[in-house]
């Protein structure tokens, strides 16, 4: 089933420079559906807009990111909630049982000057009402930190006194205390070492395992998405390029963008030469016609100059937007 849905959704950065209008097209025609019981992968280059459609879909874009067009479902008590049409109000109720957002970099958004508790205890009171704090907030609260393996003693501690893998389980392990249905976290791994990382991974592993939720998770480490989603979505310019189940999209990518990402990736034993996909990605505020990855396509056609890709599933479950990958072409070559 699913627990949420965009369609067509664009979420432009619009401001004025220089006395011109500037658009930065950060999410641009996104219609993608993610399920429950799934951890589901975004990756791509920096500054393709994971970020930005992390935000959106998570009901905080504000000035100067606007959703310009589509919608966004949530699934609530089998009714579709398009979030786009509720007011703030009616919004904020539903938020923080439904999605929660470890945002990039959110190790340091622990209160440095309270000690773990205390920055749990505000967050559950902020959401929730509390009448017996023993049997409403410390027994749930000691039962999450044992069941995610992470020792009662963090709770006494300030944040300056864990390591930086430790308060990121400790910021990952706060974000989940309140049973969110989907978890949405924005390259959590990032500026860990690898051993820190790792412990990450199995934290989130842990929480989908025992919560049963979903999770939405960025980053642009392939190593991380082969490891632990169940499906991905690859970005290229505020657009996804290619949607599959994991394992078939690292076995037989569709896109050659896709095809780039994997092929960079070191494998044991293999001493030959990497080769990245070439030039840079283009500026989301001027992009070229057509198919935004064609100037670095080593494959670009004439129509690839002129129209734009629509992303089209080719095998069960598996999409791409690509003119090369229509489905007829796909089965020829797969003979
Ligand atoms: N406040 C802002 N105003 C204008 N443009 C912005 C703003 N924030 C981000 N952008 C632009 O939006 C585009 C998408 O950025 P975003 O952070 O979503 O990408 P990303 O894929 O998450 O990259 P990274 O991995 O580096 O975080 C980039 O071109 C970025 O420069």
């Amino acid at each position: 089933m699913e627990v949420l849905k965009t369609e067509k959704l664009k979420s432009y950065y619009i401001f004025e420079m220089q006395e011109e209008k500037k658009e930065v097209k950060a999410v641009n025609d996104v219609s993608i559906s993610i399920r429950e019981d799934e951890i589901y992968g975004i990756a791509g280059e920096s500054g393709c807009g994971k970020s930005t459609f992390l935000k959106t879909i998570c009901g905080l874009a504000e000035p100067p990111l606007r959703i310009v067009d589509g919608k966004i479902y949530y699934e609530v008590e089998g009714k579709e909630i398009d979030i786009t049409k509720m007011s703030q109000e009616e919004y904020r109720k539903l938020r923080w049982q439904f999605i929660s957002y470890i945002p990039q970099g959110s190790m340091s958004a622990l209160n440095p000057i309270i000690r773990i508790k205390e920055s749990f205890k505000d967050f559950v009171t902020s959401h929730k009402k509390i009448k017996d704090e023993e049997k409403e907030f410390e027994e749930p609260l000691k039962k999450h930190l044992t069941a995610l393996g992470l020792p009662l003693r963090v709770l006494k501690s300030y944040p300056h006194q864990l390591s930086g893998g430790m308060r990121q389980r400790t910021t990952i392990a706060l974000a989940t205390i309140l049973n969110p249905r989907i978890i949405v976290a924005d390259e959590p791994t990032t500026a860990l070492d690898v051993v820190a990382q790792r412990a990450v991974i199995q934290l989130l592993k842990d929480i989908q395992k025992i919560q049963k939720n979903t999770i939405i998770l960025v980053t642009h480490d392939m190593a991380v998405h082969a490891n632990i989603t169940d499906r991905m979505g690859i970005m290229y310019a505020g657009m996804f390029v290619e949607e599959g189940e994991t394992d078939e999209i690292f076995e037989n990518p569709l896109h050659p963008y896709t095809k780039f990402l994997i092929g960079s990736l070191p494998k044991m034993g293999d001493k030959s030469y990497k080769v990245s996909a070439p030039g840079s990605p283009p500026s989301l505020a001027s992009l070229p016609q057509g198919c935004p990855f064609h100037p670095r396509c080593p494959y670009a056609m004439e129509i690839c100059k002129k129209e734009r890709p629509q992303l089209v599933e080719i095998s069960d479950g598996h999409k791409s937007a690509c003119f090369l990958n229509s489905k007829e072409r796909v089965e020829d070559a797969r003979k």
